[in-house]
């Protein structure tokens, strides 16, 4: 059979694409081999390989930098089980990481302009000038119908665009960062969405303490780079939380007045009502309003204590159930009390969230409801990717007896 090859364009990108397709070795796959030439970068992006009957589950995480999409990702990839490890053998600056079950790619790799070319144009990583969203939409739309890409990388040490590297599908591919719900094309493709939503206070206090004592910044110069950020970010990347599935929102306490240290932290677990394979969390009883203060003979509670909220409410207009935790853990291992008064959980046994915070007790947030509630969305998404797998399984052969 001869090569087919068809030739295609994008207006905004000024670029050309290539899609060739071949018989491949072997009978039962077919090799794809797709080209992008861009003109403007001479960068360059094949897209290859094996399309298998498998089909991609896609789910992404939004969050401005710095607010904790790392440590989620990490939480989320253990509830899978294996190592996540950057691809073998490739650029040691790569964004990947890569597990049995899970690919999570870094849509910073889809900055269009590196940092001197966002100097030079005046605009921030977060403006949607500096980002390539129809490669994003092309790539991801791929990999979720089984065809290999290459990617292309931005190196956050060096400031510029790698090459490519090739990313197999995998199972689940997550794609965390700044915009995954910004462009409606790559929205429509995610199964599932998440936003981390971190108010000012709590994020200028995460920034100090990574920045300023980890890297060695000055506190005006992380003071200036979140107000050089801020109306990119509440123009472009804050939009997207309505569009998410779950919220994690990450507020001060309420516990101690007029608190500024930003320690003990109030984080609410939005969850959208009728999503597709997604059951919100309870707390004793599905739809009620419920206050529960768990500190006594079961769960040992220092000053300021720790405090649940469970209500149903209604979040830019769609229909939400909301679990909150103000306070924190004196001790991890008690946390099971406060787990066995939960439903919904979607664990495979007694004790699970227990155990894999326990897993991770040396994560930022392990004793608070940031961990709680990323363990928590980890496993659901573990059983919404069963669910999905398994419907898909069944419904070809419910199509072959019609
Ligand atoms: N739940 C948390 N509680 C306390 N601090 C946290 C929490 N999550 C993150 N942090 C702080 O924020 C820093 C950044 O976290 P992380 O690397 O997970 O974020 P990120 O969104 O992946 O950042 P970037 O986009 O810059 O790589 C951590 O080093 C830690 O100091
Ligand atoms: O927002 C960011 C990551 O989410 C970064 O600011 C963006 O990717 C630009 O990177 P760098 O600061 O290394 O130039």
């Amino acid at each position: 059979m001869a090569a087919v090859s068809t030739i295609y364009s994008t207006q905004a990108l000024n670029s050309t694409h290539f899609l060739t397709s071949s018989p491949s070795s072997s009978t039962s796959k077919q090799v794809f081999f797709y080209r992008r030439h861009q003109s403007q970068t001479n960068r360059r992006f094949n897209t290859i390989i094996t399309c298998a009957a498998q089909q991609t589950v896609v789910i992404g995480l939004a969050a401005d930098s710095g607010c904790g999409k790392s440590t989620f990702m990490r939480r989320l990839t253990s509830v899978f089980g294996g190592a996540a490890e950057p691809p073998k053998g490739g650029n040691p600056d790569s964004n990947t990481l890569i597990s049995d079950m899970t690919t999570v790619i870094c849509l910073d790799d889809y900055h269009s302009l590196d940092r001197t070319g966002r100097k030079e144009k005046g605009v921030t990583a977060l403006d949607p000038r500096a980002n390539d969203f129809d490669l994003m939409y092309e790539q991801v739309k791929a990999l979720k119908s089984g065809i290999a890409v290459e990617k292309p990388i931005y190196n956050h040490v060096t400031g510029l665009l790698d090459a490519p590297e090739l990313i197999q599908p995998p199972k689940i591919l997550v794609i965390e960062g700044l915009h995954p719900m910004f462009d409606e094309r790559v929205r429509e493709l995610l199964d599932f969405s998440i936003y981390l939503d971190i108010s000012n206070e709590v994020k200028f206090a995460w920034k100090i303490q990574r920045d300023m004592a980890e890297r060695g910044h000055s506190l005006e110069s992380i003071k200036a780079s979140i107000e050089a950020r801020k109306p990119d970010f509440d123009a472009f990347i804050d939009p997207q939380k309505q569009y998410a599935d779950a919220v994690i929102e990450v507020l001060p306490t309420q516990l101690i007045p007029d608190d500024n240290e930003g320690k003990v932290l109030r984080v609410r677990l939005i969850m959208k009502e009728g999503v597709k394979y997604f059951s919100p969390v309870y707390l004793f009883d599905e739809g009620s309003t419920i206050s529960w203060i768990p500190c006594g003979r079961k769960l040992t509670c220092s000053y300021p204590g720790i405090k649940f909220n469970y209500e149903p409410d209604t979040y830019f207009d769609h229909e939400v159930s909301v679990l909150e935790m103000d306070g924190q853990f004196d001790r991890l291992d008690e946390l099971i009390y406060v787990e066995s008064h939960l439903s919904n959980l979607s664990t495979k046994f007694y004790g699970e969230v227990t155990q894999q915070m326990l897993k991770h007790a040396d994560f930022p947030g392990s004793n608070n409801g940031t961990g709680l509630f990323q363990t928590i969305v980890g496993l659901k998404i573990r059983d919404l990717y069963e669910q999905l797998i398994a419907n898909r399984a069944t419904v070809p052969a419910e199509a072959a007896k019609a």
